[in-house]
């Protein structure tokens, strides 16, 4: 069935029910090792997941792994240009999850990014990446220890479907032309805009399916958290796009509010109900002033608006979520991209998930990465309904690709949210206790290092830091 793939004799396959993994104790997982410091990544990343699965059930579990091809060595082995070979969409088909190294994708031309290709392919909606501090890990930040968020990205859509037309071609030509001739006249709000002839042209699909799928899976994980990290932030740029990441943010409300809604309260909601009980002799006009505090100057219409706002809460979910019920629920609320960009530095505390469309969560996972150690640091996974496949946040560092000196922290933790996902708990929290241990005995990589005080010299190389993550299972 495969044309180039034999896979391991041995070894059973993951299959799913209801979006969930059903995990035998001989799982057959096929790897993508990467390019560019996938080569020196892998080796020690498998290392270390071998050791632990080995330490943590004692050969009564065991991951079969399944070497599979994608990048520039599937070239080398399927030929010019062979850069995702069937054989390996096949594989990560039959076996469900997948864990790989980064890809590289050319700049400004070229293929397009086989990352975002496997994501589409098995549609991977949710792109997982938890930023949180480990003990000792040097950081920029004063406080690193404050954040502990998880980015709940899109990872189907958006500007990321890459359909686009380059400068002068003729099709994008046509589409400049067909907007600002037809579309554009016949939309009053657009006024006299028009776009530029010499302009690349790019499509922003955001939809509700998409998005609400999204926020869905971002509530659900925030049910699996303590009760004070229980809130979901919506974030985007809905001021200035208004249809689309503006449509995000009420869609995102919609769905807590109707399939979630005796879990979640929104912060405006909260707002409403704290003015109630605080003082319930409050008029409607009143809490509305309190809410809104621009009111006085607002219209007539807009005014009775949110009047009716406050009226429609307290109605209905007075009962419910009132009396200081609400504090119990789950919070969703929602900021502005540019805004929470600041906000987890300033304020990293006050969030937990961060429920965001692609771009914006492609840009804040490395942001928050930064906060707490690096990219070294930064964990990740795809996941969708009937597949899912994890991979670091970082990409392909080309200037450090076979130096064996990169942190492979970030597979690694990417592999432990696999473990997770399958519920070898023990094995991931080795793996976890290993790597803390490590980074508070100051055995780090070059990364790391540079950033200790005092720096550590010599660091660790990429493969001495996977054994002493090992060494310190114990
Ligand atoms: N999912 C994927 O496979 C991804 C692929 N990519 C692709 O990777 C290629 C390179 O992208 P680029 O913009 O350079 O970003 P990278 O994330 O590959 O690297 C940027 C910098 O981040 C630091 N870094 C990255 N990985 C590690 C690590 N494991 N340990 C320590 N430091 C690390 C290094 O900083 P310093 O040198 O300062 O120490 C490195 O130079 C591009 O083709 C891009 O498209 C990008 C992101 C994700
Ligand atoms: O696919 C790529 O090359 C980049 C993707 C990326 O930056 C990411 O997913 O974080
Ligand atoms: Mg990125």
């Amino acid at each position: 069935m495969y044309e180039k793939l034999t896979p391991p004799t041995t070894g059973s396959k993951i299959t799913f029910e209801n979006g969930e993994p059903i995990v035998p104790d001989d799982p057959i997982i096929p790897f993508i090792r990467g390019d560019g410091t996938g080569i020196d990544l892998w080796p020690a990343s498998q290392k270390v997941f071998d050791a632990a699965v080995q330490a943590a059930y004692g050969g009564k579990r065991e991951i079969n792994w399944f070497k599979v091809y994608a990048g520039d060595e599937a070239c080398d082995k399927y030929g010019t240009y062979q850069y995702l070979p069937q054989d390996t969409l096949d594989a990560i088909k039959e076996y469900g999850v997948a864990i790989k190294g980064p890809l590289t994708t050319p700049v400004g031309g070229g293929i397009r990014s086989l990352n975002v290709a496997l994501r589409q392919i098995f549609d991977l909606y949710a792109c997982v990446r938890p930023c949180r501090y480990y003990t000792g890990t040097p950081s920029p930040h004063k406080s690193p220890e404050q954040l502990d968020v998880i980015i709940y990205r899109e990872n189907t859509e958006d500007i990321y479907l890459g359909i686009e037309w380059r400068e002068g071609n003729e099709l994008g030509k046509k589409l400049i032309d067909y907007l600002n001739n037809e579309l554009i006249p016949a939309t009053p709000e657009h006024g006299k805009k028009q776009i530029r002839l010499d302009s690349g042209i790019g499509i922003k699909p955001i939809s509700k399916t998409g998005s609400q799928r999204l926020v869905k899976r971002a509530i659900q994980n925030a049910l699996r958290l303590p009760k004070h990290k229980q809130m979901v932030t919506l974030v985007h740029k809905g001021n200035i796009m208004k249809y689309t990441e503006g449509a995000f943010r009420d869609w995102g409300y919609e769905l807590a509010t109707t399939e979630f809604r005796e879990e979640c309260v929104t912060e405006r909601e909260s707002w409403i109900l704290d003015n109630q009980e605080r003082n319930p002799n409050l008029s409607i006009e009143e809490n509305a002033r309190k809410i809104d505090p621009g009111y006085d100057s607002l219209t007539p219409e807009k005014r009775a608006e949110i009047c009716k706002e406050v009226e429609s809460v307290l109605n209905s979910i007075g009962e419910t979520h009132g009396k200081g019920q609400w504090k119990d629920k789950i919070m969703v609320n929602d900021r502005i991209a540019d805004s929470i960009f600041q906000q987890i530095q300033t304020r990293p505390g006050e969030y937990s998930i961060l429920a965001t469309m692609n771009l914006n969560g492609d840009y804040l996972s490395d942001a928050a990465a930064a906060i707490v150690g690096g990219l070294g640091m930064g964990p990740g996974a795809n996941i969708g309904d009937e597949c899912a496949i994890f991979e670091a946040t970082h990409g392909t560092a080309p200037k450090h690709a076979g130096l064996d000196r990169v942190n492979p922290g970030s597979l690694i933790l990417s592999g432990v949210m696999m473990l997770e996902y399958m519920g070898w708990q023990e094995a991931a929290d080795l793996i976890k206790k290993g790597l803390a241990t490590a980074i508070s005995n100051r055995e780090v990589t070059y990364d790391l290092a540079r950033l200790m005080e005092p720096p550590v010299e010599p660091p660790l190389k990429c493969s001495e830091f996977a054994d002493a993550i090992i060494r310190n299972f114990s």
